[in-house]
C-alpha cells in the first residue's frame, strides 16, 4: 500500500536511530522500486490532495499517512477480539469488530508507536465508543432509541468513573454495568488505558467523553422530535462529539505526557478541535449512505447542510469538503504558530494530531463499514 507523501514518516515516526534508519531504509527501496510519487508543488509534503469517494469530488486537504504497518494492525485487531469476547460481546459483534478494524486505526493514526499493547488502548477505547455510538446512539437496528439515550449514557459515565461505595444502592448499579458488555467495554478500556497513563490523562479523557455525551444527548432529542438542526447547530454540537475524544489518548499511546497547562492551553485546545473536527467531517462525508438506511437517519454535516439549503448531497458535500479543508488549512496555521514553544512533548503532540488526521483519512477510505449499497439522492 503507498501513499506519495509517505516520506513525511521520517519526520514524524517513532523516535530512535534504530527506527528512523528502518524507516529509511524502507522508503528508499520503495523510491528505488519508483512505490513513491513526488511530493505534490506548493504543499507542505506531510500534506495532501487526497481524492476520496468516487473521486468525482473536489479532493480532501489532508496529512499524509505517516505509517501502514498491516502486521501490526493484525496483532492489534487479534488482541481486540479476544477482549471483545471478555467484555460479553457475541460471536457476530465480534465479527463486526473485526470488520470495523479498529486495531487498523490505531496503527494508521498512532504512527509514533509500535506497541500493541499500547496501541490496544487506543483500539479498545474507539471499539468500546463506537459501540456506544452504535448501540445506544445512532442505529436503530441495533436498538439505538433516542427516549433511552441520556439515561444508558448516566450509566456508561458511571462505568467510566466509579461512584464511591453507597451501600446497598451500589449493588444494582455494580451489576447493571457487569451485565452490559458496552459498559465492560468502557469501564475494561480505561483500565487498560490505566496501566500507562497518569490520573490526569485518564479524567481528561473521561470528560471529553462526558462532554461528547451530551451532543449525543442533542442528536437525541432532535431524532425525537423530528426537528434536525441546521448545519451551524449540527457543527456546534460535533465540536464535542468529534474524534478530538480518541486523540486525548495521543501521548499516552505515544509514551509521553503532554502537561495540563499545554494540554488546556486555548491555542493547542484550539489546534486539537481543528483536526478532531476535521476528521469528523471526513466520517460525514464517508458515512451518508449509511445514515440514510437508517429509519430515523443520524445527524450528518452533509445532510444538514442539504436540507439547510435545498441542494442535491453531491453540492453539500462539496460544502462540507471546503469547510474541511478550511479547518485542515487553519490547524496547520495553528501547528507554525506553535513550532516555537519551547516543550518536546507539545511538538510530538502537535504531529500527533497530524498524524491522527492522516491516518483516520486512510481507514475511512478503506473501511466496509463505510461501503454501503444505499444510492446517493
Ligand atoms: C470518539 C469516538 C470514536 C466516538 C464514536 C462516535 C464518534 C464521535 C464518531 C466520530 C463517529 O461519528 P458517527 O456516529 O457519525 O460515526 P459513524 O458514521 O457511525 O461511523
Amino acid at each position: 500500500m503507498t501513499d506519495p507523501n509517505d516520506v513525511s514518516a521520517l519526520l514524524a515516526g517513532p523516535t530512535g536511530l534504530g527506527t528512523s534508519a528502518a524507516r529509511l531504509a524502507q522508503l528508499l527501496s520503495r523510491a528505488r522500486a519508483g512505490d513513491l510519487d513526488p511530493p505534490q508543488p506548493g504543499l507542505d509534503p506531510a500534506y495532501a490532495l487526497r481524492p476520496w469517494g468516487d473521486g468525482s469530488g473536489t479532493p480532501l486537504y489532508c496529512p499524509v499517512t505517516e505509517r501502514i504497518n498491516e502486521p501490526l494492525a493484525d496483532e492489534v485487531d487479534e488482541r481486540l477480539a479476544a477482549w471483545a469476547k471478555e467484555c460479553g460481546f457475541d460471536d457476530d459483534e465480534i465479527v463486526k469488530i473485526r470488520k470495523a478494524r479498529f486495531g487498523r486505526l490505531v496503527m494508521l493514526t498512532h504512527a509514533d508507536c509500535d506497541d500493541p499493547d499500547r496501541l490496544l488502548i487506543g483500539a479498545k477505547m474507539n471499539a468500546a465508543w463506537w459501540a456506544a455510538d452504535d448501540y445506544y446512539a445512532d442505529d436503530s437496528a441495533l436498538g439505538a432509541v433516542p427516549e433511552q439515550l441520556p439515561p444508558r449514557l448516566v450509566l456508561a459515565m458511571a462505568a467510566m468513573d466509579p461512584l464511591p461505595r453507597m451501600g446497598e444502592f451500589s449493588v444494582p448499579l455494580e451489576q447493571a454495568i457487569d451485565a452490559e458488555r458496552v459498559l465492560v467495554a468502557l469501564r475494561s478500556g480505561l483500565e487498560h488505558m490505566g496501566r500507562y497513563a497518569t490520573h490526569e490523562q485518564i479524567q481528561r479523557t473521561c470528560y471529553s467523553t462526558f462532554a461528547m455525551f451530551v451532543s449525543w444527548s442533542a442528536y437525541a432529542a432532535w431524532r425525537h422530535t423530528g426537528e434536525y438542526p441546521p448545519a451551524w447547530k449540527y457543527l456546534a454540537a460535533r465540536q464535542h462529539d468529534s474524534f478530538y475524544t480518541s486523540m486525548t489518548l495521543c501521548d499516552v499511546i505515544g509514551g509521553y505526557r503532554l502537561p495540563a497547562e499545554l494540554f488546556y492551553d486555548s491555542r493547542v485546545r484550539r489546534a486539537a478541535f481543528q483536526a478532531g473536527t476535521a476528521v469528523v467531517l471526513v466520517n460525514d462525508l464517508y458515512s451518508v449512505a449509511k445514515d440514510l438506511e437508517d429509519a430515523k437517519p443520524p445527524c450528518n454535516m452533509v445532510l444538514q447542510v442539504a436540507a439547510d439549503r435545498g441542494c442535491s448531497i453531491d453540492e453539500a458535500a462539496e460544502v462540507t469538503v471546503q469547510v474541511h479543508n478550511d479547518l485542515v488549512r487553519d490547524f496547520e496555521a495553528s501547528h507554525r504558530s506553535l513550532l516555537p514553544v519551547p516543550s518536546v512533548e507539545l511538538q510530538r503532540f502537535l504531529r500527533a494530531l497530524r498524524a491522527w488526521m492522516g491516518g483516520a483519512f486512510e481507514w475511512h477510505d478503506s473501511n466496509p463499514r463505510y461501503k454501503t449499497g444505499a444510492k446517493k439522492t
